[in-house]
């Protein structure tokens, strides 16, 4: 099994460790632009082998596609996070000429594929990516709402006082801070409802909490998230790897459901090893299900931005 990760920044460094430590794939390779930095953190991550227990190789390169060739996954973090005060939306006009270029070159060399797009303003980068490249459907996914739902868990945890294994819990929508629906009336705590153990008042705040919480940590750190990030992308990449028929809500090309079309936008989907397996339609309520239009259209908005 081989990963190629473009991007040897926070995240995708990140992302290399956390699928390196799991142990599941024979080889990451981490493409990035920045002479030497691809190559010096495979090299760092590689001396933690023996210290972590991994055998996975993790090699680096610059701009090099042909040391990605019969990658079975690719991520794409590649392009410019943002920074306190920015919206990710701000970020598209970097950021899509970016993943346009790199999905085109990580498919040259890699027509088999499985894309998994993290570039901000991620919804929009994904639908990019199916507007722009011939790949089917499932083998094109976002990843954001794996990462909001980690988040909404934290925070439901949190305001419980409960350990975090005791909490489910997942967030739809798109990825951005008004975007996001979390779908509080569905949580649990060990399958009784959350609305069990916090007031109404309680769980609007764990909602709202969620919806900002990167750009909570963008606040903290002066750019954006890397750990949880990282943690989520190697959880999508393992569900396909190992297919393990996961559910994970990421961002995936809609036709119809959710009374949704053309358009990519985070919903409960089955990984497994040809990427999106299907998608789950819940039933959702009419307040969730009007959130989810609001979210559509600002997603919807910004794919508007896009010159494809
Ligand atoms: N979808 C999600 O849930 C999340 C998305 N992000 C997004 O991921 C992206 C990366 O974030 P960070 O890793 O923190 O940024 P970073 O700045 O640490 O790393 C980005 C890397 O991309 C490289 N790069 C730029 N253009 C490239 C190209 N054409 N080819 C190859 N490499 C190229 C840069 O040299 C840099 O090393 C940002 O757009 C950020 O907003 C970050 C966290 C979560
Ligand atoms: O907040 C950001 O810009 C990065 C990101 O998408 C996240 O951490 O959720």
């Amino acid at each position: 099994m081989k990963v190629t990760v473009v991007g040897a920044g926070a995240v995708g460094a990140s992302c290399a460790e956390y699928i390196a430590i799991k142990d599941f794939a024979s080889e990451v390779v981490l493409l990035d632009i920045k002479e030497g930095v691809a190559e010096g953190k495979a090299m760092d991550l590689m001396q933690t082998a023996s210290l972590n227990g991994f055998d996975t190789r993790i090699t680096g390169t610059t701009n090099d596609y042909s040391k990605t060739a019969g990658s079975d996954i690719a991520v794409i973090t590649s392009g410019i996070p943002r920074k306190p005060g920015m919206t990710r939306d701000e970020l598209i006009g970097i950021n899509a000429g970016i993943v346009k270029s790199v999905a085109s070159s990580l498919l040259e060399h890699s027509p088999d594929t499985i894309l998994i797009v993290v570039s901000n303003p991620m919804d929009t980068m994904t639908y990019l990516v199916h507007k722009t490249t011939d790949l089917p459907k499932n083998r094109i996914i976002g990843m954001g709402g794996a990462l909001d739902s980690a988040r909404f868990k934290y925070r439901l945890a949190e305001a419980m006082e409960a350990p975090i294994s005791d909490i489910d819990g997942m967030v739809i929508g798109g990825h951005s801070d008004k975007g996001m629906v979390p779908l509080t009336r569905h949580a649990t705590r060990n399958s009784v409802k959350v609305s069990e153990f916090l007031t109404p008042e309680r769980l609007e705040q764990v909602a709202a909490d969620t919806k900002v919480g990167g750009a909570t940590l963008t606040k903290l750190l002066g750019t954006s998230a890397w750990y949880a990030p990282g943690a989520a992308v190697s959880g999508l990449v393992q569900a396909i790897a190992c297919d393990q028929n996961k559910m994970f809500p990421c961002s995936a090309l809609l036709e119809g459901e959710y009374g949704l079309n053309d358009i990519s936008i985070g919903v409960p989907v089955i990984l497994g090893k040809n990427g999106i397996e299907r998608i789950v339609e819940i039933e959702l309520d009419e307040a969730e299900m009007a959130k989810m239009k609001e979210s559509a259209e600002g997603v919807s908005a910004t794919n508007g931005l896009l010159q494809v």
